[in-house]
C-alpha cells in the first residue's frame, strides 16, 4: 500500500476547489482541542463540513467541530482553519489522521501551523502557559510514511533535522510580546493515547527531553515535512502532565482551559498569519 493516498486527496482537493467559491490561501491552520475561537477573531467567509468532502474521514472528539473554513485575516489575507482534526486514538490510521494534509498539498498549502491541548512535562510550565514547539517525538510505535513511497510526493527517508521552520519560530517570537502572549518552547512527544499518561510514562517522557505531552500533531507534521510545507507549531498547556499535576485529568477541564488561553492564542496565531 502507497503511503499517500494520493488519488483520493486529488479527488479532495478538486472537490474543495469547486464548493470553497473563495480561492484557497496558502496558510492553513489547524485548530487543536479546546482552541476553536480562533475563528470569533477572524471573518468567516465559509465552511464546508468534513462529512461533504469525499473521503475526508469525520471528527468524533468533543472540542473539535469538524468543519473546513476560509477566513479573512486582514484585507486581502485569507486563511484555511481546519476546525477539528483526527487522532491515531479514534481509530484511524496515520495515513488516514494525515489524510488532510496530503488535501492540503493538493490545494497549494505552503504554510501549516499546527496547534493543540498538551499536558507540561517541563517542572517550570503552569497550566495555561502557550508553548512554540520546536521539536518532536514520536513514541506512538507508527508513522504516516510507512508504506510504499512515491518519490512524486516526497523522499524515502525524510530529514528530520528542523519539522519546525527557523522561519516561523522567529516569527512567532517576534511578535510574542505584541499578541500579549510570552510563549515557552520546547519538545513535544506524541503517544498515542487515549489514556493520559501514568506517572511513570511522565518521567520517561521527561528522561527524554519532553517538555509537553499530547496525542496528536506529530503525524501532521511529518506529513507536512514531507510535502516540504512550512511548519509552525504550537502546545497549549492544559494541564500539567500526571505526576506534576495536583488534580486527576479530563477532557473537560482540558477544553475549558484551551477556551481561556484561546483568545491570546487567537491573536496571536493572527498576526503571525497577517505577517506571513
Ligand atoms: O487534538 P489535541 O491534541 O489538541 O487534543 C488533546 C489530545 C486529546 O485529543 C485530548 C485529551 O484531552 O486533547
Ligand atoms: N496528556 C496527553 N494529552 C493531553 C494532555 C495530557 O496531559 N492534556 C491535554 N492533552
Amino acid at each position: 500500500m502507497n503511503n499517500v493516498r494520493h488519488e483520493e486527496a486529488k479527488l479532495s482537493a478538486a472537490h474543495l476547489q469547486k464548493a470553497f467559491s473563495h480561492a484557497i490561501p496558502e496558510t492553513a491552520v489547524i485548530l487543536g482541542s479546546g482552541l476553536g475561537d480562533f475563528t470569533k477573531i477572524v471573518k468567516v467567509l465559509e465552511s464546508i463540513s468534513y462529512g461533504d468532502i469525499p473521503h475526508f474521514p469525520q471528527s468524533s472528539v468533543a472540542g473539535h467541530k469538524g468543519k473546513l473554513t476560509i477566513a479573512e485575516v486582514a484585507d486581502g489575507k485569507n486563511v484555511l482553519i481546519m476546525e477539528g482534526r483526527f487522532h491515531y486514538y479514534e481509530g484511524y490510521t496515520p495515513q488516514e489522521v494525515t489524510f488532510p494534509i496530503a488535501v492540503f498539498k493538493e490545494l497549494g498549502i505552503k504554510q501549516l501551523i499546527v496547534s493543540n491541548a498538551a499536558g507540561g512535562c517541563n517542572p517550570s510550565f503552569t497550566a495555561g502557559d502557550i508553548m512554540i514547539i520546536d521539536d518532536h517525538i514520536n513514541l506512538t510505535g507508527n508513522h504516516p510514511l510507512i508504506g510504499k513511497n512515491d518519490d512524486a510526493c516526497g523522499p524515502r527517508f525524510l530529514d528530520q533535522t528542523a519539522p519546525y521552520s527557523p522561519r516561523l519560530i522567529a516569527l512567532a517570537e517576534s511578535l510574542a510580546t505584541e499578541s500579549g502572549v510570552a510563549p515557552k518552547k520546547g519538545t513535544y512527544v506524541k503517544m498515542t493515547g487515549p489514556t493520559y499518561e501514568t506517572r511513570a510514562e511522565i518521567k520517561m517522557v521527561q528522561s527524554y527531553g519532553a517538555d509537553s505531552v499530547g496525542m496528536s500533531t506529530v503525524y501532521e507534521v511529518i506529513m507536512a515535512n514531507y510535502f516540504g510545507m512550512e511548519v509552525l507549531g504550537i502546545s497549549c498547556i492544559t494541564n500539567m502532565a500526571t505526576g506534576l499535576a495536583k488534580t486527576h485529568h479530563n477532557h473537560a477541564a482540558v477544553v475549558d482551559v484551551a477556551n481561556s488561553v484561546s483568545e491570546k492564542f487567537s491573536k496571536w496565531v493572527k498576526n503571525i498569519v497577517v505577517a506571513l
